[in-house]
């Protein structure tokens, strides 16, 4: 469910904004004023902010930033002020929602924002089985652990299973264990009071305290750092935290999901993972197959995106031809689900005529540079960034940075300019993308646009 903060009065047209995203299933709250919206995001986090442009979009934004708070805002007014749209996105602004708002509108951004509310499309015999358990499972209060290859779905699985429990009304909440730093992560997660360290101008709540009564999914939990493995044990078993900082502990009741890409047995016997974190976790235990392992799926997936990218970018319905449908079949897909997404996406962009035939599928040719047991990142045939090489050794010889602004041009260029999917998969903060990409800009590379810029709904990332 996704956690949207109005900033603004729901007397106002922002009030149909309000009823038609709980309509849509947000969990809303309010706030009169930005900094009675900041406290709000101290205390309880969101996934989305709605400021009206009446109240200081700017300095809200700039609040966020000094304090990490990661989610998109997009600023709402009069359809006929210019200048109050100009400044919105000058500040940080993700979009500028004209009120009153379209219902179309505030259900693309709640779909930008929290994913596809709708069941994961699933047909294969093993999947389906698979899905199967986790509903099954989901009634319990025991702590799932998914596993999967980058993109197999795995955020997807948790939220269904959120969905499908008994919490399935209270929020939920997901952290990526990847993307920062310890110290950054361990505030994140349980929150800190006011002075507990520098930069901690006013006390927050963590991750765990905002998913009170739902489900906190920990992505990407093979990353973390053993001392916090520590305090997340102590979490679990004892259903208590420590903010940083505090000086009494907090309860919580909230359910663990993990999800990682890695093998965490293998991790345990490695020493790199604490192994009674791992039997607390993985009391059940779910593995997504890659796409390759389930050809079943690669068509309903590839008529389930062809839908869901023409409808949001306005574009009649059109049908994959056979041969197109051959093509989607014959390949590999080492990217999964996320990669079948994107080549959809860019499909339904390209195709001309009635039906979306094989020149419309633009396949990205994928050369991992990884070991097998690392991310998979994959370095991907450039339109106008940089060139990729084939192997870890062809990089020898190369600047350091120069490799790092290929890898991240590339990889943002594979995520069709999505920022927030990009710093997922690179394993960096949002922040240092950015700071990357601006640094390039100014070199004079070729920066793949935020999607709003190409034909394409809300961009949230
Ligand atoms: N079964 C599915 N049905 C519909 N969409 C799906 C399905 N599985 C994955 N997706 C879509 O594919 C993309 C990747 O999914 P998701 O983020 O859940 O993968 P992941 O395994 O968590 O990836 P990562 O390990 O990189 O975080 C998302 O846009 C998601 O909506």
């Amino acid at each position: 469910m996704a956690r949207i903060l109005i900033i603004g009065s729901l007397e106002a047209e922002l009030g149909i904004a309000a009823r038609i995203a709980t309509a849509r299933g947000a969990r809303l709250s309010v706030a009169e004023g930005a900094a009675a919206g900041l406290a709000r995001l101290r205390s309880d986090g969101a996934d989305l902010v709605l400021c009206d442009v009446v109240h200081d979009v700017g300095w809200l934004i700039g609040q966020m930033v000094a304090e990490r708070f990661a989610c998109p805002v997009i600023a709402c007014g009069r359809p006929d002020d210019a200048d109050g749209a100009v400044r919105a996105i000058q500040a940080g602004a993700k979009e500028y929602l004209p009120l009153p708002p379209d219902p179309d509108l505030i259900a693309a951004m709640l779909q930008a924002v929290v994913g596809d509310p709708e069941k994961p499309v699933v047909r294969d015999p093993g999947m389906g089985a698979l899905l199967a358990r986790a509903e099954q499972v989901a009634r319990a209060e025991a702590s799932v652990l998914i596993m999967g290859e980058s993109g197999t779905g795995k955020e997807v699985l948790a939220r269904h299973i959120h969905a499908a429990s008994r919490r399935a009304r209270g929020p939920f909440v997901a952290l990526n264990c990847a993307a920062l730093p310890e110290a950054l992560l361990e505030s994140e997660l349980f929150g800190h009071e006011k002075g507990a360290f520098t930069g901690a101008v006013a006390a927050r709540r963590g991750k765990f305290e905002q998913a009170e009564g739902g489900t906190l999914l920990l992505d990407e939990i093979g990353e973390m750092d053993p001392r916090l493995q520590a305090k997340i044990l102590r979490a679990i078993q004892e259903r208590e935290i420590d903010r940083l900082g505090g000086n009494a502990p907090a309860k919580i009741d909230v359910r663990i999901l993990a999800a990682t890409h890695r093998d965490l047995a293998t991790e345990v016997a490695r020493g790199r993972f604490r192994e009674d974190l791992y039997f607390r976790l993985a009391v059940v235990r779910l593995r997504i197959p890659a796409l390759r392992e389930r050809p079943g799926d690669i068509l309903p997936l590839a008529r389930h995106f062809a839908e869901r990218y023409a409808r949001a970018n306005g574009l009649p319905l059109r049908l994959l031809t056979p041969a197109a449908e051959a093509v989607l079949m014959a390949h590999a897909w080492p990217g999964n689900v996320r990669e079948i997404e994107n080549t959809l996406h860019r499909a339904v962009l390209l195709a001309e005529g009635h039906s979306i035939g094989p020149e419309a599928i633009d396949l990205l040719e994928h050369m991992p540079v990884m070991a097998t047991d690392q991310p998979a990142v994959s370095v991907i045939a450039p339109v106008p960034v940089p060139v990729a090489t084939p192997t870890v050794a062809a990089l020898v010889g190369r600047r350091m940075d120069e490799v790092e602004r290929d890898l991240i041009l590339e990889t943002l260029s594979h995520c069709l300019g999505n920022r927030t999917r990009a710093a997922e998969m690179l394993g960096i903060s949002i922040r240092t993308l950015r700071n990357k990409l601006h640094e390039y800009r100014a070199a004079g590379a070729a920066v793949p646009p935020v999607p709003g810029q190409a034909p394409m709904p809300l961009p949230v990332g």
